[in-house]
């Protein structure tokens, strides 16, 4: 499985402004973004499937990943690409017997070891964070922000992909990608934009200024 991670929008309808996922994730697609989790955490079953099933034909024409968060069934019934799994939700292994070789299992972690433990075990990719604090979820008082430090530790103990994911906007993805990420994942600073397909375009763009930066820089192997 190869998946570009550089912009990916995980979906929450209730910070939309009154707009449908439907309506963000069709601006995103125009703003350039790479791959969308369905996150609708307070909606039930059906209703995620019915989001998702929605959302399977223009994410499929436009090239972007449609991936499922927690639920290994209704990514099943929906045929999206994938899934997100976080601690709470069925593990890499027996979530991948269910989906196939092929398909998009990413892991949520904070921590060096559990992102070695989410590698071995066969995730695709890592969704990294808190980094900043955010508002759009709710995280128990021991879980803080991990930080910039910790994000750079982590993508140096991996060989699979990360993105940062936690209260990260155009202003800091640079930073986020500088500080060794592949991509970012965000919601408000999509959903919640007046305009999201300018969004994901300004973030697309910190994206690819952050690898530019890291690219010159001096510490990094192979760097000019
Ligand atoms: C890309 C990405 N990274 C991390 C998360 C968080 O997942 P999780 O810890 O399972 O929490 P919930 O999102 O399920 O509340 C994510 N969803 N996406
Ligand atoms: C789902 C999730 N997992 C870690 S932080 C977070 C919320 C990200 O939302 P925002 O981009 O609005 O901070
Ligand atoms: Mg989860």
């Amino acid at each position: 499985m190869s998946v570009t991670l550089d912009t990916y929008l995980v979906t929450q309808e209730d910070l939309s402004a009154g707009r449908t996922t439907t309506e963000i994730v069709d601006a995103a697609i125009a703003g350039g973004i790479d791959i969308v989790q369905v996150r609708e955490k307070h909606r039930s079953a059906a209703d995620q499937l019915a989001i998702t099933r929605e959302l399977r034909e223009p994410t499929a024409d436009a090239g972007v990943a449609l991936v499922v968060n927690d639920r290994v069934d209704v990514a099943v019934a929906a045929e999206a690409d994938g899934v997100h799994l976080g601690d709470d939700d069925l593990p890499v292994a027996p979530a991948r017997d269910q989906l196939g070789e092929d398909a998009i299992i990413g892991r949520s972690v904070s921590t060096v070891a559990a992102a070695a433990t989410a590698e071995e075990n066969g995730a695709d990719y890592l969704g990294v964070g808190a980094v900043y604090a955010t508002s759009s979820k709710d995280v128990d008082a021991d879980e803080q922000a991990i930080g910039l430090d910790t994000l750079t530790e982590i993508a140096e103990a991996v060989d699979i992909p990360i993105v940062g994911i936690g209260g990260v906007t155009p202003g800091r993805a640079a930073d986020v990608v500088e500080a060794g990420a592949d991509g970012v994942a965000v919601i408000s600073a999509i959903t919640a934009a007046d305009d999201p397909e300018d969004a994901t375009r300004a973030l697309a763009e910190a994206v690819r200024s952050g690898k530019r930066r890291r690219a010159d820089d001096p510490a990094v192997e192979g760097s000019a």
